[in-house]
């Protein structure tokens, strides 16, 4: 018999206790998930105690989005059970699980992008209404990014498609901290870092400590292991639709998560650490000057280079990235681009993907002239191109003509690699593109990246991941939309880019 104060929650023919003391905030037993064929989740058993931050790990398709979906009852489970607090929730729902204390910010942000920021964070708050709402939804935001993220420069009444995707990004994790009449006990922050710069991300993770320390719970899914281990007390490791680990954090270090993961290859590629050699200088492909520049400074890059643009979030970088993409269509006073050019987007769903189109079809729009046969486009070459760059960089699905929203975030962001590097462009730019691309993947990635570069083709490349800069022959750092520092690759330290992102110059 069970004792007074438990529940018994049936799954499958077992019988499990959930004890009245010690009680998780919530509880997945058994939770299975199929899309089509893809089996997404195989029976996953997954909880989180109360003043705990579980960190969840696991390659680009494991199912950490899908297990969260379920955790925010945004998605039903086609079998097991979900408990919260020891109770058996059979109706779970956004409303319940809102009601219940539970949010979720996903990996693809989802403000209202016509609304302002206090009106986004009315949204959430059905009980601001009445004279003076905008007012008070204005001072709630506003009091919880400055608690966040201090020295932010987001105003309450800042339209959220005039922000950069770092400064969205802030908003959505703030609101999500946001109470008025509901609790708040338990915040899944899914990739939460993925636009924001080293110093912003920094001021997140010792947000969310303070939050788990003040006895509130945490799931947080990261890419950037480093972020995981040094934040989470536990760590969940999720390999093709399971639970592969569960253990201290402690408990880990990079290699037996990477291993964990699936990802034996890529450890040894880690052991051997990155080597880019300074290439002889080919031809000049692009001489940029930002619009904002006073100074005679400018971005130079030639055939066969990878040029790093680095500095705080929002400095401009995006900014002159675009700028060279457009002036590779038409002439822009200040920039100087040589050869066709090829844009990897980091905000993917404003700026990369065709939502109605296939996986292979997204792949195949920046090579049409090399599609075509006769007038129309083969669907044979299509289908060839993009069966290439499956195997090449491992796009997760059963199926390249599904629609692109069928793949997971990380895979979405591939089939953007796969656009720009099939393409004929001598120039990429690469306005922050790994973002949620897991570990294993950004490895081959970067191997492809020099290798293409040793072909001759140039790189751009902006980065919020400091480490990614090691792949960079030159880097630029910017602030205030101006380029402030050109270092080389010895000179490439973490400390000398933050000093001179917050410095007047170096
Ligand atoms: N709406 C959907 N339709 C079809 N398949 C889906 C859908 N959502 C997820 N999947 C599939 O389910 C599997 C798990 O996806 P999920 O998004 O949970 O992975 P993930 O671990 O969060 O990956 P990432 O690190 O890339 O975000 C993938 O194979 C994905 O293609």
């Amino acid at each position: 018999m069970p004792e007074a104060g438990t529940e018994i929650i049936r799954l499958d023919g077992a019988e499990k206790h959930f004890g009245a003391a010690n009680i998780d905030i919530i509880r997945l037993d058994g939770a299975e998930k199929h899309f089509g064929a893809v089996r997404a989740l195989a029976g996953v058993d997954f909880h989180v105690g109360a003043g705990e931050c579980v960190g969840l790990v696991g390659h680009n398709g494991a199912g950490k989005s899908t297990l969260m979906h379920m955790v925010a009852g945004t998605l039903m489970p086609d079998s097991g059970r979900i408990a919260v607090r020891g109770h058996v929730e059979d109706n779970y729902s956004v409303p319940r699980a809102q009601q219940l204390g539970i949010r979720c910010v996903f990996q693809e942000l989802s403000l209202c992008p016509n609304l302002s920021v206090a009106e986004n964070t009315r949204i959430n708050h059905t009980t601001l209404r009445g004279f003076g709402w905008r007012r008070k939804a204005a001072d709630l935001i506003a009091a919880k990014l400055d608690e966040i993220f201090p020295g932010h420069s987001i105003s309450a009444s800042d339209i959220a498609s005039d922000l950069s995707i770092g400064r969205r990004q802030m908003v959505e994790v703030a609101r999500a901290f946001t109470v008025t009449q509901d609790p708040l006990e338990l915040v899944i922050l899914d990739e939460p870092t993925s636009s924001l710069d080293a110093h912003t991300a920094g001021q997140l993770l010792g947000f969310v400590r303070r939050f788990v320390a003040g006895g509130k719970s945490c799931i947080l899914i990261s890419h950037v292991l480093g972020e995981v281990l040094g934040n989470a007390d536990r760590i969940v490791v999720m390999r093709d639709g399971n639970v592969v680990a569960s253990d201290a954090a402690k408990a880990f270090d990079r290699d037996r998560l990477v291993t964990t993961m699936g990802g034996a290859e890529a450890r040894e590629k880690i052991a051997a650490k990155i080597a880019t050699q300074k290439p002889e200088t080919g031809p000049l492909r692009v001489r940029a000057r930002p619009a904002r520049q006073e100074d005679g400074n400018e971005l130079v890059a030639h055939a066969g280079e990878i040029i790093g643009l680095a500095g705080l979030a929002g400095h401009g970088q995006t900014d002159l990235l675009l700028a060279i993409f457009a002036a590779a269509a038409r002439a822009k006073t200040g920039i100087e681009v040589t050869a066709p050019v090829a844009l990897v987007a980091g905000d993917r769903q404003s700026d990369g993907i065709f939502p109605q189109w296939s996986i292979a079809q997204n792949i195949g729009i920046r090579s049409l002239k090399r599609l075509r046969n006769g007038l129309l486009i083969s669907p044979q070459r299509e289908a060839e191109l993009a069966t290439f760059w499956q195997r090449k960089i491992g796009i997760r699905t059963p199926d390249m003509n599904n629609n692109i929203f069928s793949l997971s975030g990380g895979n979405q962001q591939k089939v953007l690699f796969a656009r720009a590097l099939g393409s004929d462009a001598e120039i990429v730019l690469m306005d922050d593109p790994m973002r949620g691309v897991d570990i294993g993947t950004k490895l081959e990635v970067y191997d492809l990246l020099r290798e293409e570069a040793g072909r001759g083709r140039t790189f751009l490349w902006y980065t919020t991941e400091t480490e990614e800069l090691d792949n960079c022959h030159n880097v630029y750092v910017f602030k205030n939309g101006r380029i402030v520092a050109n270092l080389t690759r010895d000179e490439l330290t973490e400390e000398k880019i933050i000093q001179s992102s917050f410095g007047d110059a170096a």
